[in-house]
């Protein structure tokens, strides 16, 4: 593998007051991929964000970005790196396009008035550019947010829960945005509290919890390790035990003995293979039922399930 574009090694912060946000985070980021974190609230995303971005003092270890330790070459590594935080913190009476371009200009870029357009265009601000921002709505807001993230023309984009409170068609918009980027060659690192934005886009998912990262693989590669196949069939008439024949399968019986469920499989097919051989056993066995249904775990389920393991484990 190439040189990851991010190093992240036995990352800790320690805020004042003694909590434990980040505890010994080991992470590292190929170039050009799309990253979801993915975490419950107050799970360490932002801390971690905040430390490569230099508004987070750490506490313990150490973040290696375009192969430069950031200790050491922070300034040059932190002038590739754009940041769409969650807070809006910008001057409310600047116009959308000076407020840009200003961004551009606090990494010590030149005006370029043809690539601030190009942004402002790409996120259909570009009607908009000569508004104060504050007579924007909040949706609008948030574009302008990523247009000031993207006007110093970053390789390494945070995008620290971009479609929180948005609706369903600026948030796929900034879908489309991000899919954009990805083809500029652009890494993104997202957070999201929506798992469907983490399925619909991720390439790799990372979930952390109480400042610990529980799992980083390949999207795909999770949902076909961890994926589950759930099934039930309603009976005609109720079983009291689980028939000797089909004691090979994951099943058991709910609902008073009338539903007879299927937990099982990796994600890969062998649920629903198990699940048809099952429904062959009890025709055999003259068990009649009279309805079936079954779903795939989502992204979400193993997400859920996840976090759950963890409760009660010390943080
Ligand atoms: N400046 C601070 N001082 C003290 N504690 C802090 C500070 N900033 C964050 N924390 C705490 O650190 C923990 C991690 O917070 P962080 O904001 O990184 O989580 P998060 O995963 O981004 O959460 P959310 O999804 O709610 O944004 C939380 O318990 C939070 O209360």
């Amino acid at each position: 593998m190439s040189e990851p574009i991010l190093r992240i090694e036995g990352l800790t912060k320690v805020y004042p007051g003694g909590l434990k946000a980040l505890d010994g985070v080991d992470l590292e980021i190929r170039k050009g991929e799309i990253f979801a974190l993915l975490g419950p609230n107050g799970a360490g995303k932002t801390t971690l964000i905040g430390a490569v971005c230099g508004i987070v003092r750490v506490t313990g270890g150490s973040i290696h970005a375009f192969g430069q330790d950031m200790a050491h070459h922070w300034r040059s590594a932190r002038r590739r790196i754009g940041l769409v935080p969650q807070e809006m913190g910008f001057d409310m009476f600047e116009t959308v396009e000076r407020g840009v371009a200003y961004s551009r200009g606090l990494f010590g870029l030149g005006p370029d008035p043809a690539r601030i357009e190009e942004v402002l265009r790409s996120l259909s601000l570009w009607d908009k550019r000569k508004e104060q921002i504050r007579a924007l709505s909040g949706g609008m807001k948030r574009r302008v947010l990523i247009a000031k993230a993207l006007a110093h023309d970053p390789e390494l984009l945070f995008l620290d829960e971009p479609t929180a409170g948005v609706d369903v068609e600026l948030r796929r918009d900034m879908w489309r945005q991000i899919d954009r980027l990805r083809d500029q060659g652009v890494t993104v690192i997202l957070t999201t509290h929506y798992i469907e934005e983490a399925e619909e886009m991720a390439d790799r998912v990372g979930v952390i919890d109480k400042g610990r990262l529980l799992l980083v693989d390949d999207k795909d590669a999770i949902m076909a390790r961890m994926g589950r196949t759930e099934a039930h069939f309603r009976l005609a008439a109720p079983l009291s035990a689980v028939p000797d024949a089909l004691c090979a399968y994951p099943l058991h019986l709910e609902d008073g003995g009338r539903t007879l469920t299927y937990r099982g499989g990796d994600g890969s097919g062998k649920g629903k293979a198990e699940i048809a051989a099952v429904a062959q056993a009890l025709a055999k066995a003259d068990i009649a039922y009279t309805g079936l249904d079954q779903k795939e775990s989502s992204l979400e389920d193993i997400f859920v399930d996840l976090v759950e393991q963890t409760k009660g484990v010390p943080a």
